[in-house]
């Protein structure tokens, strides 16, 4: 299915100055839009890169400048018009216009929604309001924590998902005193098999890291309004400097949804990220996609771009059916997880030793491949992203043989 191509001149408004929202731009005026293309965006900084936020930056190996997608003069050089610390209020429809917190209104002709996700926060109830309870998202949430990251300081992370187990790396690896709880049965649940997250418990073990799982915060306790300690529910009670709540993300619907647009776990979209109203799209962490029978919202770095250049590839009339081809990352300390494809619904693992101490986990439905695990092995993690891709299953026997030749397996 193809859309047809707007007018050249079309005016082109983006919300959300993020990864999705600063690709939407720039690929639009690659393919030649030559319309007014504004880029609303409600944080001071030009739109950056946020994976490096909780590694690198907070490690202080890079300065905030080399965070930036590019330098502040790309925009004018582009003609985008970037508004910054300036955050959309509603979306009037009929008029196709969005109004500004601050009275401004800017016309469209056509809009795309790449508002992201927020992170869920710890309830006010439990002490999540307390000085020194942080959660990693953007670069103020990392400056705000960054003086807190000393020797011997004493760290507790809530939450065994990747930004939990990242921050635990980041903190170990600086010197702190790290615990890490998970509510769940195990770290990386929702996400990753067994094999992965036993790989990963050894790991921070390793480091001295204390990991708890099945362990659920009962409350965080302060002294004058500053977190000191949190309680458990089996009644233990481990005194912290401060805590980093990685406790997952919800997305950012709240305008589409007042503007009347379906929401469905995230901004629904179709298959070419169109919303419910054929003039507005949406990408990124916000939009829910159709994906096999049902629907799906990706939360990476790798839909966000091509959902982005999807639309704009829409937009300018060129083939453009987002067909989702997930890929994820993680760094912890020296090891670099890569994940191609989704492991929903898998129901059995196959281990692949690797070369030089990397490993990989291949997750099957029946005879079907549906992701594949690669710990320091980049070469298995390309071969498998390409089988993937392809929709081919090779069967569980043949890549769990070390011997076997992968790579011949492509052609
Ligand atoms: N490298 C990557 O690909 C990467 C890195 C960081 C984040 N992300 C993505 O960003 C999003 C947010 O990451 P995340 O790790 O916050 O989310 P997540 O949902 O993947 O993990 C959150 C974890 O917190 C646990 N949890 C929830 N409430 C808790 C509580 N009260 N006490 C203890 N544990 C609790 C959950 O069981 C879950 O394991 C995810 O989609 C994640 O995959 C990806």
């Amino acid at each position: 299915m193809r859309d047809e191509p707007i007018d050249p001149c079309a005016r082109i408004v983006v919300i959300g100055a993020g990864q999705a929202g600063f690709t939407a731009c720039a690929k639009l005026r690659d393919l030649g839009h030559q319309g007014p293309i504004t880029l609303i965006g409600e944080e001071a900084h030009p739109p950056y890169q946020r994976p490096p936020l909780s590694k690198g930056y907070l490690l202080g190996e890079i300065t905030e400048d080399r965070l930036y997608f590019r330098p502040p003069s790309f925009y004018e050089e582009r003609s985008i018009d970037l508004r910054l610390s300036s955050m959309a209020s509603a979306i009037d429809r009929d008029r196709k216009v969005v109004a500004l917190a601050d009275g401004a209104t800017v016309p469209y002709d056509r809009l795309i929604l790449t508002t992201g996700a927020r992170p869920r926060t710890l309830p006010a109830q439990i002490g999540g309001d307390l000085d020194g309870v942080f959660c990693v998202r953007n670069l103020a949430d990392i400056n705000a924590m960054a003086e807190h990251f000393r020797q011997d300081q004493r760290v507790l992370i809530v939450g065994g998902g990747y930004i939990g187990l990242e921050a635990a790396a980041v903190s170990a690896k600086l010197g702190l005193k790290v615990t890490v709880i998970e509510a769940a049965p195990r770290i990386l649940q929702r996400v990753a098999c067994p094999e992965t997250a036993a790989y990963f418990r050894d790991l921070h073990d390793r480091k001295g890291v204390t990991l708890l799982e099945g362990a659920a915060l009962e409350t965080l306790q302060g002294e004058e309004g500053h977190v000191r300690s949190a309680r458990l529910a089996d009644g233990s009670v481990i005194p912290v400097d401060f805590v980093i709540a990685g406790v997952g993300v919800v997305p950012n619907v709240e305008l589409a949804q007042a503007a009347g647009l379906s929401i469905d776990n995230g901004i629904a979209v179709d298959e070419n990220c169109r919303t419910s109203d054929p003039q507005i799209y949406a990408a990124g962490d916000c939009a829910s996609f159709p994906w096999r029978s049902g629907r799906i919202r990706l939360e990476s770095v790798g839909n966000a771009i091509e959902q982005a250049e999807a639309v704009a590839w829409s937009l300018t009339g060129a083939p453009s059916r987002y067909d989702a081809k997930p890929w994820f990352w993680s760094d912890q300390y020296e090891v670099k997880l890569q994940i191609a494809g989704l492991s929903a619904g898998y129901d059995t693992v196959t281990t692949r030793p690797g070369a030089a101490g990397g490993v990989s986990y291949w997750y099957y439905r029946g005879e079907e491949l549906l992701a594949v695990d690669a710990m320091n092995d980049p070469r298995v993690y390309m071969v498998a992203k390409r089988l993937i891709e392809a929709g081919r299953s090779p069967s569980a026997v043949i890549v769990g043989d070390p011997a076997t030749d992968l790579k011949a397996l492509l052609q």
